[in-house]
Formats: structure tokens, sequence, C-alpha cells
């Protein structure tokens, strides 16, 4: 199988070793032992399902392991990968549904003068408490049901209902730092306070009690003097409608509650009533926010009644609007105005990741990690489309939306009369903005990538340096046929490629880190857990050089280590 699999297609030139394709594709040394290649497009097959591994429930553990190392760390890398994902796939016989679905588990591993180890416990939520108390699924989480426990007598069950339902504290998706503290969060009101040294869970925020939200996206964006912004579903009084920019600020000098000075700055009105758009993340420049309101909708009218239904889910809740295309929302960042003069409209993609946002000469370049159309992407990603065998997990990916990596450009300053024209006159990008007679915009992108059923996924960029900023490269998970299967470097101004992939290896995110004085944008590393199911340690922390992308090291643990979705570095 690897031979075929890894040789470069007659366009590219393997970066490493400088084979040229031969044909047929054997006898060339990149067939053996190269690791890295100069395109974004995978051939490569997964026949063994490998990748059912890193979907199975793992047990937490009681003390870091150590990791055997081979290669070299860079000596200035000192600090902790800390990574969100599920780790708990069932509750006794209950299985969980969906890819979102499983319990909390919080991954560590932790670089010290040249040694690594691993760590990870599932976090202490109501809903992983519960259900190991109770030893069955007792908080619905995003596409399971729980069911009222049988024990109960038919009056306590019926109580149990009209109650409402209670919503997830599930904190799977991401971890990032509010001030001095760390949170472990999942996209609904609630946000847990953890101990980033010992994993330990800490205590369970309420949003609602601070903000008029009733969630908040896992993709918060983070100012220099570390002020949180975020963005987040509002139901508001009289059941009106609207998307909330939240701020929470740094750690105040009187060390006061920094939840207790968080506040809406920008409320987006939604464009349909009782219908708001879902949202996982947003864009923003020096001086900008900006929304996408996809056509993937929250039905509310179902949200407040399927509650009540036994077996109903948050997944129950989500239509597709077949008509609306796609909207941008623009608004400034310190007045918090909302400009609405200007309707951007586009054809309906799914957006759940923002790649980066900023200014030029008059305009907004928002680029992203598109799905075309309107039907919802999370409707293939139930634990029985993706743990099936190969050939059936590629026959659902056929049908799902493709994605394509995209650039929109929405220019700032709009006169009347320039109606049927490009207004873009960015030298570097053939993405359009055309006014018409109604007074919105139609955009057109520019693909910065596209490949049929390889995503650019997970998209990372050297943040600190580079958010809201011109830029050049973004780095991200390739996803093949969902399968995530290796990690990507994307020059997003000439659209280069380059590849890390290693047979039977199931990359997470890389999480760009620069190094420490560096000048370029991407000089540092990326850093990834990876899984090798078959291997005799199965799990390892992969350290790539950032500009090259080749491996300086790996540091390997005997686990395997379940799919992760976010995480951050903390030096
Ligand atoms: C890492 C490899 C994974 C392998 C396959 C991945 C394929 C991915 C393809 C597309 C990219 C999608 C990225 C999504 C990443 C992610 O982390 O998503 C997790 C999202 C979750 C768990 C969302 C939970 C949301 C909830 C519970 C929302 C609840 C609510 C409503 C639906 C409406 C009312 C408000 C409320 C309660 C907030
Ligand atoms: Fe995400």
């Amino acid at each position: 199988m690897r031979g075929p699999s890894f040789h470069p297609s007659p366009q590219e030139i393997c970066v490493r070793f400088k084979c040229k394709p031969e044909s047929p594709f054997t006898g060339c040394l990149c067939v053996s032992v190269c690791r890295t290649y100069s395109s974004m497009v995978s051939r490569v097959e997964h026949p063994a399902a490998g990748y059912k591994k890193i979907f199975e429930t793992v047990e937490e553990l009681n003390e870091a392991i150590p990791a055997e190392i081979t290669g070299d760390i860079p000596s200035w890398l000192g600090g902790s990968l800390l990574r969100m994902g599920p780790g708990l796939f069932e509750v006794g016989d209950e299985p969980f549904h969906h890819l979102f679905d499983g319990q909390a588990l919080m991954h560590k591993f932790d670089l010290k003068d040249g040694q690594v180890t691993y760590f990870r416990r599932f976090i202490r939520s109501d809903a992983y408490v519960r259900a190991m108390t109770e030893k069955r699924i007792v908080i619905t989480e995003f596409g399971t049901a729980a069911y009222p426990d049988p024990c109960k007598n038919i009056f306590s069950r019926f109580f149990t209902y009209c109650r409402g339902i209670e919503v997830t504290d599930n904190c799977l998706v991401n971890i990032y730092p509010i001030g001095e503290d760390f949170y472990a969060v999942t996209e609904t009101n609630y946000i847990t306070k953890v101990d980033p040294d010992s994993l330990e869970t800490l205590k369970k925020v309420d949003l609602c009690k601070y903000l008029s939200v009733n969630g908040v996206t896992a993709h918060p964006h983070r100012d220099t003097d570390g002020t949180v912004y975020n963005i987040g579903n509002c139901f508001g009084k009289n059941m009106s409608l609207a998307y909330n920019i939240i701020k929470i600020p740094p750690p105040q000098k009187d060390k006061s509650d920094q939840f207790e000075k968080s506040q809406v700055v920008v409320q987006l009105p939604s464009s349909e009533r009782l219908k708001p758009s879902y949202v996982h993340s947003f864009g923003m420049t020096d001086n900008h926010f900006v929304f996408v309101e996809q056509p993937v909708k929250i039905n509310l009218f179902k949200f407040l009644s399927a509650w009540g239904l036994r077996g109903a889910t948050y997944m129950d809740c989500f239509e597709s609007n077949e008509t609306m295309g796609t909207l941008f929302h623009v608004a400034t960042k310190d007045s918090g105005g909302y400009l609405s003069s200007h309707k951007f409209r586009t054809s309906a993609f799914n957006i759940f990741h923002h790649i980066n946002t900023y200014e030029d000469e008059g305009f907004i370049v928002v680029d992203v990690c598109a799905w075309k159309g309107y039907d919802f992407v999370y409707n293939y990603l139930y634990m029985a489309n993706i743990k099936q065998e190969w050939e059936e997990v590629k026959k659902a990916a056929m049908r799902a939306p493709q994605p394509e990596v995209r650039r929109y450009v929405l220019p700032l300053d709009i006169h009347r009369e320039e109606q049927g024209k490009n207004l873009v006159s960015l030298s570097y990008t053939t993405a359009t903005a055309v006014l018409n007679s109604d007074g919105t915009i139609w955009l057109e992108p520019e693909v910065l990538f596209s490949a049929p059923r390889q995503a650019f996924e997970f998209p990372q960029i050297n943040y600190s340096r580079c958010c809201g900023k011109k830029y050049s490269f973004a780095y991200g998970l390739g996803l093949n046929h969902f399968i995530p299967d290796r990690i990507v470097k994307l020059n997003v101004q000439t659209k280069e490629t380059w590849v890390w992939q290693e047979e039977e290896c199931y990359p997470s995110e890389p999480v760009f880190v620069p190094t420490p004085g560096a000048t370029e944008e991407d000089d540092g590393v990326l850093l990834s857990v990876v899984v090798k199911p078959g291997a005799e340690r199965p799990g390892f922390l992969l350290v790539l050089d950032a500009m090259k992308l080749t491996e300086l090291a790996r540091a390997e643990v005997s686990t395997i280590i379940p799919v992760t979705l976010h995480g951050m570095y903390k030096p």
C-alpha cells in the first residue's frame, strides 16, 4: 500500500529527498521514508480503518507518563500542550451517537528540559459525574438524548420533564485562558475552570449570570492586553433574536471578578425571526468584527418544544435555509457600531472556522474554511458514519458538502454610483464584490485551496503576530473524507502547500508556537498529537519545523490518545 500512497504527483516534488515522480510508483526514496511533500492533495487510502481507534473510550491516567523521544526538541520549547476532546464514547451499554457527545477528556503534553510527559483527566462536569454515579447518560448531549431514570416512578419522571432540559456542561471542544485562569469549554453557557497543571476541575461558571447570551463559541479572540471577545446567540425578551458580541476585560488591578465586568459590546440582528444561524467562530481585525450568518439555522420553535419530547437532541433543532444564501455582517470594534447600511451576500456555505481576517486599503479580507451548500456538515459526523469501514466512510463523505478554503473581500467604502462594478481593487486577489441596485453587495470568493473531499480544516496561524493582520501562512489538519490524516501548511498568498503525512497516522489540529525572537512569520514549530494505532507506542506528540514542515522530533507514549478537537500551548 505504501508506495502509491505516498509518492508525489507529476506536479509535485518531494521536499525532503527531492524525489521526482516515477512510474510506476516504486523504487523512490520517498516511497519508503519520505514524510513530507509539497502538495495538499492526499491520495492515501485507509483500508485497515485504523482511524476507528481514535473514536474509542480510554481511561484517564493517575499520573503523567514519560514519553520516549526521537529527534531533537528545540531547547526553547518548554511548556504544555493542552487539548480537549471526547474520551468516553458510551456509558455502560448506552452509546453516545455523535462525535461531539463523548465526555470531555483533557490532555497535556509537558515539555521540560528535553523531557516530555503525557497526562490526561476527565473533566468532572455534571454530565460526567452524574453519568458515573447513575451509570447511564443523564444529560442530553449534542446528538444523544438522555432518557429519564427507569427506576423513578411515573410521577417523578413526569416532573423531570417539566423541569425542562438541563443544558450540557460537557466542555469537550476547547481550552483557553481568561485572565490568569484556564477554562475548558463547549458552546453552551457553561464553561469550566480547570487547573492546567493537575488537570483538576475547579469550578463551573454560568455565563448567563453575567451576560445576555444563551451560549458562546469555543473560539474567542484575544487582544494583546488579554481582553477576550466572543460571540453567541441571544434569545432575548419577546423572542427578539440577536447575535451578541461580548467582551471580558483582562485581570483587574483591584483583583475584582472579570466576569462581573464583562459586557455585550455589539448586537447583530438575526436575519430570520425565530431562527438564528449556528455560529462556531467569528473574525476580528484591529478595528472590526466580522460575523458570517450561515444557512444552518437553529429552529427556536423546535428548540423550545423538542426538549419536552422524549429522545430529542440539539441536533434535532437544526435546519437548513435553502434560499437565504450566506450573509456577512461587519461591526466596528471600538465604538461598538454595527455597519448595517450594507448587506454583504454570497451563495450558501457552511462555516465553522475563520482562518484570519484583516484590513487592507479600505477592504476587509476574510479567509475561511468553507463547506459548499446549506446541508449541515454535522449531519455527517455521527459515530455510526465515521466509524464505518473505509469504503463506507468514503461513500458517506461523497454526499456531504465539499470543503474549500476561500477568501472573501468586503469593501468598506461604498458609493451608490458604483453599481454593477467590481469594487475590489486589491491587486493580489480575484475575489469580487459587486453592488446591486437593491443596495446589497454580492461577494464571490477567491479559492485558496480546493480538492474533492480533502478538507483543510482546524486552521491555525501565528496568532500573536498575525491575528487581524495581513499574513502569509495558515496551518491546518487535512481531512480525507472526514478522516484526519495529514498536517498541511498553506501559503494564502501564493497558494503553495506543504504536507506532513505518515502511513497509518491520524494527527490533530497543528498548534503553532513561535520561536522566541523570531523575525519570520513561520519561524516556529507546529505541535500535533498523532495516533498510530498498530505501533508499539501508538500515541505521540509530533514537533514539526513550521517553515519546512519537516519532523524535528516525536515523543511517543504507550497509549492510544482519542481524537482531540482544539487546544492551546501554554508556555
Ligand atoms: C479532529 C478530527 C475530527 C474528525 C472529523 C471532523 C470533521 C470536521 C468537519 C468540519 C469541521 C467542524 C469543526 C467543528 C469542531 C468542533 O469542535 O465542534 C464541536 C461543537 C460542539 C460540541 C457544539 C456544541 C453546541 C451546543 C451544545 C449548542 C447548544 C445550543 C443550541 C444548539 C441552541 C440553543 C443554544 C445552545 C444551548 C447554546
Ligand atoms: Fe472549532
